[in-house]
């Protein structure tokens, strides 16, 4: 990322954002083709082409549209989707659907419908329940499905509570119990229309520490061997999830792909050697490592409040509704003014979103050079779950997303306008009735 700027601009994968900011409008997501090509191809060389027998899927949660998906398939990766509305999406964007996993803790009858007649590649079960509604399905469909099951290794990430998963207390995944798991492997392994490849697990997102996939690793081995011994079945998947940690600020420090991915490489060929096992396809589903750093959010500076030897506010055109993380997680960000790259730093602002919430402040404290009305502000590290997690809170328009290319910045989401925060609304007849509404028809139509 180029910091410093081109006539005082900051320039983002070779683009000015100011002029970016003009000819789209504001507030706008802003994605980098390069440097998803980029994140990807690290994927291929740390990873898929230096490990025989290993596969990656992206974890579309972070940020899936339909080009996202076309770059994706592109790439060669596969796709992690937890919902019909994600499924459908790669289904309309005609992306390979033997290369798609389905996740997610209460997949419904017509979502997990959806995912057999369409022949996904793998579903991923979480519970007894959902397996019952598969084998079902696949008994009506008369179909074969391949399936992993989620456990709970009982491994506690360190990051925000609200996004670890792989502790024993979470919706997430069966818990290790021995005795339960047997029970469901004995019986998919005489299971005539869902067939057991193996397991996955998944422990936090945002992530910088490598132990604890070497810990769950130890977790889920010791249970293959059980499994073979007790059982004779063999093992022959393991997700491990994704979870990679980006930087936000300078305060992170993220590692390399292949910190993550030798000490996952090498504990599992480690753990099979030591329980005599043959090695398993080993899958890893990032998201947020490969999309996040490859995505900026343009504001404009409205209204600024000073309140002496207290702070001073400047105001943005979106917040919450289309960044909510910093309210949900206390998430950091850093900005730059896009304006005046290159001016000194010579004062201190907090950035406070347009929603009528007072913790609707996106950055605390970011030094900016002097700040006025009309700055261009560009938010760095939004290009995972900012767009995928916006809402229309306060009946605020979503933002547009732009793509960046060497060659083109093309809209690939419209910005939304007022007409579509209303389409999916309608009066009820029964309200129709009230001669207030004719009112209220007519007030509006002056
Ligand atoms: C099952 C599963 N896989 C992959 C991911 C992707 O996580 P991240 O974006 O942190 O890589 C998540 C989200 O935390 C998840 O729940
Ligand atoms: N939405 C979360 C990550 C959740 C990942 C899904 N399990 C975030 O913004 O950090």
């Amino acid at each position: 990322m180029e910091l410093q700027g081109r006539n005082n601009h900051f320039i983002f994968a070779g683009w000015d954002t100011v002029e970016l900011a003009k000819q789209f409008g504001t507030p706008l997501y802003v994605i980098s083709e390069g440097i998803i090509a980029e994140r990807c191809n690290e994927i291929k060389e740390t990873f898929l082409n230096k490990y025989s027998n290993t596969k990656a899927a992206y974890a579309s949660k972070a940020f899936l549209t339909m080009a996202m998906c076309k770059m994706i398939e592109r790439e060669g990766l596969g796709l992690d989707v937890v919902s019909g509305g994600e499924l459908y999406t790669a289904m309309k964007a005609g992306f390979p659907m033997e290369k798609v996993m389905f996740h997610g803790n209460n997949k419904s009858w017509e979502e997990l419908e959806l995912a057999v007649e369409n022949n996904i590649g793998r579903i991923i079960v979480d519970n007894l329940y959902e397996l019952e509604l598969l084998e079902e399905i696949a008994t009506r469909q008369n179909k074969k499905v391949q399936i992993l099951f989620r456990v709970t290794p009982g491994i506690e990430g360190n990051t925000h509570k609200y996004i670890v998963t792989g502790q024993k207390d979470s919706k997430f995944g069966m818990p290790l119990e021995p005795k339960k798991i047997y029970g469901v492997v004995k019986h998919l392994m005489s299971s005539e229309y869902v067939e057991l490849k193996g397991f996955h697990f998944h422990l936090g997102s945002q992530l910088f520490d490598n132990d604890i996939y070497i810990g769950a690793i130890e977790v889920i081995t010791k249970l293959m061997y059980d499994l073979k011994r007790e059982l004779g079945f063999i093992t022959t998947e393991l997700n491990t999830g994704g979870g990679f940690g980006i930087r936000y600020t300078e305060k992170d420090q993220p590692k390399p792909l292949s910190y993550f991915t030798d000490a996952i490489m090498n504990a599992i060929e480690n753990q099979c050697k030591e329980y005599d096992l043959d090695l398993p396809t080993i899958i890893i589903e990032p998201g947020r490592w490969v999309v996040g750093e490859a995505g900026i959010t343009l504001y404009t500076i409205g209204a600024i409040k000073d309140i002496p030897d207290v702070r001073t506010y400047a105001s943005i055109d979106g917040g919450l509704p289309d960044n909510p993380r910093p309210a949900l997680y206390k998430a950091k960000y850093d900005a730059i003014v896009a304006n005046k790259a290159e001016e000194k730093l010579e004062m201190t602002t907090t950035i406070a979103g347009k929603c009528c919430e007072t913790g609707d402040i996106l950055i605390w404290d970011l030094e900016t050079p002097k700040i006025e009305s009309g700055d261009i502000l560009a938010v760095l590290s939004t290009g995972a779950y900012n767009f995928s997690m916006a809402s229309n809170y306060n009946k605020l328009l979503r933002p547009a997303v732009v793509l960046l290319t060497e060659e083109h910045a093309e809209v690939m989401v419209k910005r939304e306008t007022y007409n579509d925060l209303l389409n999916r609304e309608m009066i009820p007849k029964s309200l129709k009735k009230q001669s207030c509404i004719e009112e209220i028809k007519e007030v509006s139509q002056q």
